[in-house]
């Protein structure tokens, strides 16, 4: 395959997933309502991932505390991936799948909002932090996709139209990027009221 047929492939197979999301703008709509909620109200969003998607929590959490498009206050979010003794000490001392939920326990209050992105949907570290976050009665949002086995178990679950772990994932930081945009909206709506 030459790299023109590869690009039209790829072009097509994400632009196919694209136009699906459409469907799921609504489910979109209410996580960006339910992490708006959670900043405006002072709390703050906890966001994990393995891989690609441990880098799009980070992404995420930069948006808010560095900034997205437009200048204001900073904002707290944190992504689960970074500390490095946190995770090697979880994961040797405890087990691997223990890594966000430990942190989870250590650092999430209730009203806050746990972000969990998984593009399988079975990564038992993401699930376990979940289940984590409920118990203390943070909020649950997952991100993840199409394929089967992957059963909701956050309060609110956009799962992508796409079974291919790439194209989730650019559609996840879409997704990222518009929630971005509605939380921008309501800090600057209410700075400026
Ligand atoms: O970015 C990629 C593939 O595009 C990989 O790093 C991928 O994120 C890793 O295999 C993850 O471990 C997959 O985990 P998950 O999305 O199924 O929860
Ligand atoms: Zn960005």
């Amino acid at each position: 395959m030459t790299h023109q047929d590869i690009f039209e492939k790829y072009h097509s197979e994400h632009l196919q997933a694209f136009t699906a999301l459409r469907e799921h703008a609504s489910e979109l709509g209410e996580i960006a309502r339910t992490c708006t909620e959670a900043i405006l109200s002072g709390k703050k969003l906890l966001i994990c991932g393995n891989g690609g998607s441990a880098a799009d929590a980070q992404h995420f959490a930069a948006e808010l505390t560095g900034r997205y498009r437009r200048e204001r206050h900073a904002l707290p979010a944190l992504a689960l991936t970074t500390d490095t003794s946190a995770l090697t000490c979880i994961g040797n001392d405890y087990a691997y799948e223990d890594v966000f939920s430990r942190q989870v326990e250590a650092l999430g209050q209730a009203e806050d909002v746990l972000i969990g992105i998984s593009t399988s949907g079975t990564s038992k570290n993401v699930l376990k932090a979940i289940e984590a976050a409920r118990k203390k009665g943070l909020k649950t949002v997952m991100l993840t996709g199409g394929r089967e086995g992957s059963s909701p178990v956050a309060d609110h679950t956009l799962k992508v139209p796409s079974t291919t772990t790439a194209h989730i994932q650019e559609m996840h930081i879409f997704c990222i990027h518009v929630i971005c945009e509605n939380i921008d909206e309501a800090v600057l709506e209410k700075s400026n009221a």
